[in-house]
């Protein structure tokens, strides 16, 4: 696949509601848009990157310049801008996975939008549709958050998750489940923001039945996960932490995590998601797919994805309207709880025309 060229689109995407976590608040995503411009078709990539450094080292600028300075140059070597080939190539460019899965989604949308290939047929998606799961930021009061988790419920999100940090825990988990019973599924999600000295703390947790608690400690604290887990009922999910299969390998044997939430942007592409995917499976180890607050071009590349065997617990893939009054794509919608894998050719969405002007802040045309 002979490629063109690579454009490198910046979108505002305001939040139809400001979202807070234990590294701060977000009111708008500006969003790093890959498009691989190739002879046959051309494709989508989305980087997850924020624009600070907040959920990991990268942000959008940095990730912008890697690709124009090392990515699309290493693409361009290439005999052909082959998404596998890649790999090793992007291997010898340290970091950057947000950067790296974007191009190389990108280069698959490309590749399997002149095959007719759908991205779920191609990675091995088993199901039509995939339940979704929804998160719920840190709110000022217990009374919104309740709104907010009554309103979630009331559209069918078939998983709650709280973000949590010291001070909003125990009280908030709580009270939800004081409201809404023991049949919701709910899980918590606190982004590194404690220490293993927390560890009686968060045991508290342990009565309400919690199908999981997500990264409670800092992304290199494997051990620490994994004394944490001995001290604790609720089981503990890694997402920081799993930055490659190999880093999935580790935990696990480690008993660091029991449940992985799987992130491409985190571990540099949607192979090595499914990788990711394929190491859980092995070990026993069930998989859900995170979120980061991704457009449709990056929603529908995480529903095909959730759409594989291991994936059994809901995802943080939720509708559009979750995030976005207005989605770049045809907004992806909750049906009984379920969102639906794009069954076109690649990413089987693609913006529309009108919205992705709207909301371009920059385009850039890399020159190869
Ligand atoms: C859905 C969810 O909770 N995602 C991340 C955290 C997160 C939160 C806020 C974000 C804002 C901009 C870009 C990425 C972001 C990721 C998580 O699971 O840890
Ligand atoms: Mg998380």
């Amino acid at each position: 696949m002979k490629l063109t060229g690579i454009e490198l689109r910046r979108v505002a995407m305001p939040l139809v509601a400001p979202f807070r976590t234990s590294f701060g608040t977000e009111h708008e995503r500006d969003v790093l848009l890959v498009r691989a411009v190739t002879a046959e078709a051309e494709g989508w990539g989305e980087c997850v990157a924020m624009s600070e450094p907040r959920y990991s080292s990268e942000y959008v600028e940095g990730a912008a310049e890697v690709i124009r300075r090392f990515l699309a140059p290493a693409v361009t070597a290439l005999p052909s801008a082959d998404p596998v080939a890649v790999e090793p190539v992007f291997a010898e460019i340290k970091g950057h996975p947000m950067a790296k899965a974007a191009v190389q989604t990108a280069l698959l949308d490309a590749q399997l939008r002149a095959a007719g290939l759908p991205f779920g047929g191609y990675l091995g998606a088993v199901r039509e549709r995939v339940p979704a799961g929804v998160s719920v930021g840190i709110m000022d009061t217990v009374p919104a958050l309740l709104d907010a988790v009554e309103r979630y419920l009331g559209q069918g999100y078939l998983r709650i998750k709280l973000k949590i940090e010291p001070g909003w825990d125990v009280e908030p988990v709580r009270a939800v489940r004081e409201r809404f019973g023991d049949g919701v599924l709910l899980q918590v999600d606190a982004n590194t923001a404690y220490t293993l000295a927390d560890a009686r703390h968060l045991a508290r947790l342990d009565p309400f039945d919690l199908l999981l608690i997500e990264q409670p400690l800092p992304e290199d604290d494997v051990r620490g996960h994994a004394a944490l887990a001995r001290q604790i009922r609720t089981p503990v999910c890694l997402d920081e932490s799993i930055t490659s299969a190999r880093a999935a390998a580790d935990a696990v044997a480690l008993g660091a995590a029991a449940i992985v939430n799987v992130k491409p942007g985190r571990v540099g592409g949607y192979l090595e998601a499914r990788r990711v995917h394929d190491v859980c499976a092995a070990h026993g180890v069930p998989v859900w797919c995170g979120g980061m607050l991704e457009t449709g071009l990056g929603r529908a590349a995480n529903v095909a994805l959730a759409a594989l065997p291991n994936f059994t617990l809901p995802g943080d893939t939720s509708a559009s309207d979750r995030y976005f009054a207005r989605d770049i794509t045809a907004p992806f919608v909750l049906e009984d709880g379920h969102v639906r894998v794009p069954t076109g050719p690649g990413l089987g969405v693609e913006p529309d025309e009108d919205a992705l002007r709207d909301h371009t802040t920059a385009t850039e045309w890399l020159k190869l």
